[in-house]
């Protein structure tokens, strides 16, 4: 029985064309659909008592399984596209996650053709596994104080790479714990004593006959993180080298070179491209942002349509809670926001693209504004996301904090997207100086272009003034452009007046930080209300699915209006009354959402083995599995549990004992 099913009658938009949109394309969509349901039906893909296990029987469980999909990629000849979408939907970080995720594009990015043509073909196999070990003990975010050493030595035509201090030990990367055979190490090039900088090396870790550690080479796990199941199906790892050998030709050359007699090379590739896994992997954070929300909303969603508390009349139903404008308040922004990050993400992929073909062409203009782009976004996605699964927990209620419900697990893993790939706070300081950099260039006759070209405009914006009179009028796109283009120019054009202030930048960039911070989050804020309205010039075909989306985009941007509204207020761009009119028009869009809400979850198109959540399963029957799946833990394997002779009985003696005296 489907107990959802007067929910998705109530749907005034054709969910099978939104689920093109959502995925992408038509071919988008039916590779998903297709994989996704060939996971779901996949024992060997079973993840139910995952949050269950001990680590050393999950870590052995998540061995098994990387093993086993990599045998159905190559059993049923599964192309890089359905490889992907596999990968996605078993939905278990692994080590694999680090060897095609990083490692393999380190080499792709940074090798040259030579070394791209030895190393890659041995990866593609998995004939070596490799890892990315930059951070270190000491030192993460500040990727120029990495200490461990590479020195040449010209006698043996070698690199030793070193771990100097405690501190220098290699600590974090993901399958470097257990599993890698391989690393691109991060490291101090030193040559005749001089120092060259960090560069990245390719290092053989362990054996790959008896996967022993190397002669110098002391590896191994850093221990249980946050959360059951969640990232410890990962090995992330501690690494120390003790005076380790390398061939010259494993530093990756293709930025910068060492030639036989010890001279460094600098090629007219910029040195910021040995930061370009990076930039890669934070674009691939953004698209990935939208899939971890949207699965918490759908949770949240299908629940709050099937529980119900309060409002009874005359025996009736009680209210389902869906209907409560407080829980609209707090749901419908996540949903919306899922859908603007989904559609920012896709925008991100053609940038970085697109940035990736200019490099080749030597072009290297936007690797300044993709640098930006990805650091902002995916500091501002993955923040959203982490506070929006945690806010899907609580619209749950009580039930929400089951590990059955799937969300607590779901936070565990996704949270770390906050620190790994860039602290998010350090990331927005990156988008500040690039801000910072552009409002000071603008008087050199130099034209923004791209994400900043608003900055353009900035005689205009900083004397516009919002016309908005009614509330319906926060419907027009150019409107709201210009609120949230007006927002950040402010923003930004005071703290460069505050910047000014201070004889050493430095020092005054340190001190206004945290408004620094404000104005990056104001600026990427609008490059995502810009790439949602640009969506919606598209021709979206489907009955009612483009209103549906228009609806979406006004609650992301309304809401982010009223939320913000300090500083739309003090940048004088908005008056009290106008303000007060976005949060009617707001609430007016909650109420057009309502009847879609489960649909527009529908249309995420996810499988219940995916979701891993009773609260959220599509037929909404959730109490009868409640109930069932209690019975299935194992405490409940006996009765009486084991203990119980040991610590409670003797206690209850001593009660009855007392109760006697
Ligand atoms: C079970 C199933 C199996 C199935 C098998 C088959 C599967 C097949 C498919 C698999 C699919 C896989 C998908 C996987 C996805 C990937 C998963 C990822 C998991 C995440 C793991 C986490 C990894 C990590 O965390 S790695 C470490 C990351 N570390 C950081 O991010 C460090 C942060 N710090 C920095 O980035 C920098 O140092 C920074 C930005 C803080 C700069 O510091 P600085 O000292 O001020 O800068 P400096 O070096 O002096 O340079 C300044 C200069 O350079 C510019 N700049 C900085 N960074 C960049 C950049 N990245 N690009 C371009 N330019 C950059 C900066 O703007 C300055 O410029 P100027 O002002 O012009 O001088
Ligand atoms: C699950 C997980 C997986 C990871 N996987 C890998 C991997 O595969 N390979 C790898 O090399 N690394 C990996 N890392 C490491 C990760 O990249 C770093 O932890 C991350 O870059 C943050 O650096 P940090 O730990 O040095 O934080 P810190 O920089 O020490 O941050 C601590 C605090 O200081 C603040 N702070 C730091 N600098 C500044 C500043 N300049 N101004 C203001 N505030 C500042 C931060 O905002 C934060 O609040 C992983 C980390 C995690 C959690």
């Amino acid at each position: 029985m489907d107990y959802l099913a007067d929910e998705r009658k109530k749907a005034e938009f054709d969910v099978d064309e939104m689920k093109i949109v959502w995925a992408g394309s038509r071919h988008a969509f039916e590779v998903s659909d297709r994989i996704s349901k060939l996971v779901a039906n996949d024992p060997g893909f079973r993840k139910d008592t995952r949050t269950m296990l001990a680590r050393k029987e999950l870590f052995k469980n998540t061995l098994r399984k990387a093993a086993y999909a990599w045998k159905r990629i190559h059993d049923l000849h599964l192309s890089e596209e359905e490889a992907s979408r596999l990968r996605f939907y078993v939905d278990e970080p692994a080590y694999t996650d680090l060897h095609w995720g990083m490692f393999v594009p380190a080499i792709k990015g940074q090798g040259t053709d030579e070394q791209q043509k030895k190393w890659l073909p041995l990866a593609y196999k998995m004939q070596i596994i490799g890892c990315y070990a930059q951070t270190e003990l000491g030192h993460g975010s500040n990727v120029q104080g990495l200490e461990t050493t590479a020195t040449f030595d010209p006698q043996t035509d070698e690199f030793v790479i070193h771990s100097p201090t405690l501190t220098s030990s290699k600590w974090w990367p993901g399958g470097l714990g257990k599993v890698s055979t391989h690393g691109v190490v991060y490291a101090r090039l030193i040559i005749n004593g001089e120092e060259h900088g960090i560069h990245g090396f390719i290092v053989q870790l362990r054996s790959l006959e008896d996967h022993l550690p190397l002669p110098g080479v002391t590896v191994g796990d850093i221990g249980m993180k946050f959360g059951n199941g969640a990232y410890n199906t990962m090995d992330n790892g501690v690494l120390r080298f003790d005076h380790v050998r390398i061939p010259r030709n494993q530093m990756l050359m293709r930025v910068s070179q060492v030639t036989r007699d010890g001279k460094y090379k600098q090629s007219d590739v910029p040195r910021q491209l040995v930061y370009g896994t990076m930039v890669y992997v934070r674009q691939t954070i953004v698209a990935d942002a939208s899939c971890a929300l949207s699965r918490a909303v759908t949770i949240a969603t299908r629940y709050s349509a099937v529980r119900r508390q309060f409002g009874s009349q005359n025996g009736g139903p009680e209210t389902q809670v869906i209907d409560y404008k407080t829980q609209q308040n707090r749901l419908f922004p996540l949903l919306a926001s899922a859908y603007a990050f989904k559609f920012v993400g896709e925008w991100l992929t053609w940038l970085y693209n697109d940035v990736t073909q200019r490099l080749q062409a030597s072009d290297f203009s936007t690797l300044p504004e993709a640098h930006a782009c990805t650091a902002g976004l995916k500091s501002l996605t993955t923040t959203a996301t982490a506070d929006g699964i945690e806010e899907c927990r609580k619209l749950c209620g009580g039930h929400g904090y089951l590990c059955s419900s799937g969300l607590p697990e779901l936070f565990a893993v996704y949270v770390p997207a906050c620190t790994y790939e860039g602290d998010n706070t350090v990331l927005l300081l990156q988008v500040a100086r690039f801000l910072m950099k552009t409002v000071s260039q603008l008087g050199s006759g130099k034209k923004p272009l791209g994400t900043i070209s608003y900055m353009g405009k900035i005689e205009h914006l900083m004397q516009s003034r919002c016309t908005v009179q009614k509330a319906e009028d926060w419907l027009k796109p150019s409107q709201v452009l210009e609120a949230f283009e007006a927002r950040a120019v402010k923003m930004a054009v005071s703290c460069a007046k505050n910047l000014s202030k201070f004889t050493n930048p430095e020092e005054g960039f340190a001190e206004l930080s945290a408004d620094l911070v404000e104005a990056a989050v104001a600026h990427c804020q609008l490059i995502v209300v810009s790439k949602f309205i640009d969506k919606l010039q598209q021709d979206i075909p489907g009955k009612g699915v483009k209103q549906q989306l228009e609806a979406l985009c006004g609650i992301y941007y309304l809401y982010l209006l009223h939320k913000h509204q300090g500083d739309f207020l003090a940048t004088s761009y908005l008056t009290p009354k106008q303000a007060a009119l976005a949060n009617d028009q707001l609430r007016a869009l909650y109420t057009k959402v309502r009847p879609n809400a489960v649909a527009l979850v529908d249309s995420f198109n996810y499988t219940d083995h995916f979701l891993g959540s009773i609260l959220g399963c599509y037929d909404g029957n959730v109490y009868p599995k409640l109930y069932d799946a209690a019975w299935k833990d194992p405490l409940n394997d006996s009765v009486v549990p084991e203990g119980y002779h040991e610590y409670v009985r003797p206690l209850l003696k001593q009660q009855l004992h007392t109760a006697k005296l």
